[in-house]
Order: C-alpha cells, then structure tokens, then sequence
C-alpha cells in the first residue's frame, strides 16, 4: 500500500518510520523540509509540498501540531485542497477540535474526496511500538481501506461514526489525562513537603486500585526534574483548551480541568511549552523554568 505522510514531528516521524518498517511505501512532506532525510534512510521519498504528496499518493494521513496547522496544510497554497479529488482519501491524525476535523470533511468532500479523521491516544513510546489507540470518525468506506495501516500503527481502533465523534473523544480522554497529571503533580509535591518519600507515594500508587502507566512512566522522571518531551506540554494545553470549549458548548460544569488549564498556561508562560507536559509539576512547586512557550 502506497500512503503520503504529512508532519513528522514527534509522533508522525514514528508512525511514519513504523509504515515504512512493515512495507508500506512511503512518500513524506514536512513543513521543516530537513526533517524527511531521516526518513528518506529507511526507504520514504519526499513530496515537495502537501500537494505534490496528494498528487503521488490515494491515500494521504496528517499528523500535525493543532488546528491552525491542519488548516493551513490543506487550505494553503500548495496544500492538500489542490489535488484532492475523486479516489483519493485524506485522514488527519492530530489532535484538534470537531469544528476544524468538519470544515476540513467538508472542503476534501466537495472536491470529490474522501475524510476521516483519526487522533490518537498513546504517546511517542506507543507510536514507535505501533501500540496507539486510534478514534476514528468520518468515511466508514475510507476508514475500511485504512485499516491495513491502522493495524501496523496502533493495536486497537475504534470507528465512532459521524464526524467529529473522534475529535469529541480524543478531547475527553486528555482533559482527563491532563487533570490526572495535576492530581499526581499535588500529590508528589504534598508528599514531599510533609516528609514522605515521593518515591514511596508512586510505590504504593502502583500496587492499588488508582495505579495507570502514566503515573508509573512520568513518576521517576518526574522526581528526578527530568522532562523530556514525549507529549510537548504545549499541545496539552491546547487539548485542554478544546476540550474546556466543548464542555462550554455542552453546559458542562468542568472546574478540575479549568484549574489544571491554568497551571498548563502557567507552566507554557514559564518556557515550559517545549518540555513534556509532566513539566506542569515544575508549576505546582511553584518553581518554574526558561525558554520559549
Ligand atoms: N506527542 C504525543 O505524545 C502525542 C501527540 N498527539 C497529537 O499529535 C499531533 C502531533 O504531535 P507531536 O508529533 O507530538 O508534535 P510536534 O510538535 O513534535 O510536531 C508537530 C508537527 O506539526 C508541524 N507543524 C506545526 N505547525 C505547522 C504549520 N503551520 N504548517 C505545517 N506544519 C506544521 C511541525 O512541522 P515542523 O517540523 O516544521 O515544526 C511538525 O511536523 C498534535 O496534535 C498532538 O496533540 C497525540 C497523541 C500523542
Ligand atoms: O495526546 C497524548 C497522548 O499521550 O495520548
């Protein structure tokens, strides 16, 4: 199977690097141009601009930073929009809000096109091991096609219908992961400044009912004040912020996640942006950090 890959950033170099070890033929487009030479080693090519990708390829998948950057690859000059068409099938994998995901359906639809959006959850680990968990939503016909590369990508997918429905859902589940990084960030720091072992605290987590792989990955490095990122804090926040907007949309009442919203801004307002968004824990100590947001 033959796909284009557009953004390879932390998650996409992965996911495209994972489609290329398992034969799939591969041609690449990144806005930072440099970074498809990695790829190009294991085997990719490279399309000079979103466009030129679509062109080359029936099957084209996103992986980018938010929803101005998905935006902007498919409506800009050169961008996927230009050579979308009959029997061609686009599938965005960011992370971004139900109203990007349908104008971006819609504009791929006029042109005779085929969407689906798929967000993941699963982190830069998940996606070097093809472990994520993908929520699909959009074409069921396009979603069928896509199922040979969602099978090497993640080890479960789910199709959730009309569009929109995996944008929904994807936000749900990292407005709870976002508020659980708060709650363990308090935890840590109340068990140090009351003369408990934060070490303990994360051991004995992990053997009770509340124990989760985050906390049991991004405790040790958080102890140690070790941040490098897996999931950039920055997009963190802004899930945060889509999903704070869905639940303003719904009427629904979402003060823990409000509060860990602000401590995310706090830590992005610190330089903290760039870091894993365990870094958050820097904002609960009350201590902070340097560099861009
Ligand atoms: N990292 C993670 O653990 C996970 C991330 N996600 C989601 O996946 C998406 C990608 O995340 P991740 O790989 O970590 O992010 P990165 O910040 O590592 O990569 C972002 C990618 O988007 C590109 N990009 C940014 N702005 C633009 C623009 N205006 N036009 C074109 N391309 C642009 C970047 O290009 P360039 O290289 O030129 O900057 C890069 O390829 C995000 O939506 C994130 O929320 C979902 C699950 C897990
Ligand atoms: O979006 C981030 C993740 O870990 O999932």
């Amino acid at each position: 199977m033959e796909v284009g890959f557009l953004g390879l950033g932390i998650m996409g170099k992965a996911m495209a690097t994972n489609l290329l070890n398992h034969g799939f033929r591969v041609t690449v487009w990144n806005r930072t141009l440099a970074k498809c030479q990695e790829l190009v080693a294991l085997g990719a090519t490279v399309g000079e601009t979103p466009a030129s990708v679509v062109a080359k390829c029936n099957y084209t998948i996103a992986m980018l930073s938010d929803p101005a950057a998905a935006l902007s690859v498919v409506f800009d000059k050169n961008g996927v929009l230009e050579q979308i068409g009959s029997g061609k099938g686009y599938v965005d994998m960011s992370t971004v809000d139900a109203a990007t995901s349908s104008k971006i359906s819609e504009a791929v639809r006029q042109k005779g096109g085929t969407f689906l959006e798929a967000p993941v959850s699963g982190s830069k680990k998940p996606a070097e091991d093809g472990q994520l968990v993908i929520l699909a939503a959009g074409d069921k016909a396009l979603y069928d096609d896509m199922v040979p590369a969602f099978d090497v990508l993640g080890k479960k997918s789910f199709f959730l219908g009309e569009i929109g429905n995996g944008a929904k859902m994807k936000l749900v589940v990292n407005m709870i992961m976002g508020s659980m990084m708060n709650c363990l960030s308090e935890g840590l720091c109340l068990a140090d400044k009351s003369g408990l072992s934060p070490q303990t605290l994360l051991d004995v987590l992990d053997l009770g009912g509340i124990a989760n792989p985050m906390f049991k990955l991004k405790g040790p490095a958080m102890i140690q004040g070790s941040y490098n990122p897996a999931f950039p804090l920055k997009h963190q926040q802004k899930d945060m912020r889509l999903a704070l907007a869905l639940g303003d949309e719904n009427a629904v009442a979402m003060p823990v996640s409000a509060a860990a919203n602000e401590a995310f801004k706090k830590a992005r307002s610190l330089g903290l942006g760039d870091s894993d968004f365990s870094a958050v824990y820097e904002v609960v100590k009350g201590a902070g950090g340097s560099g861009q947001a």
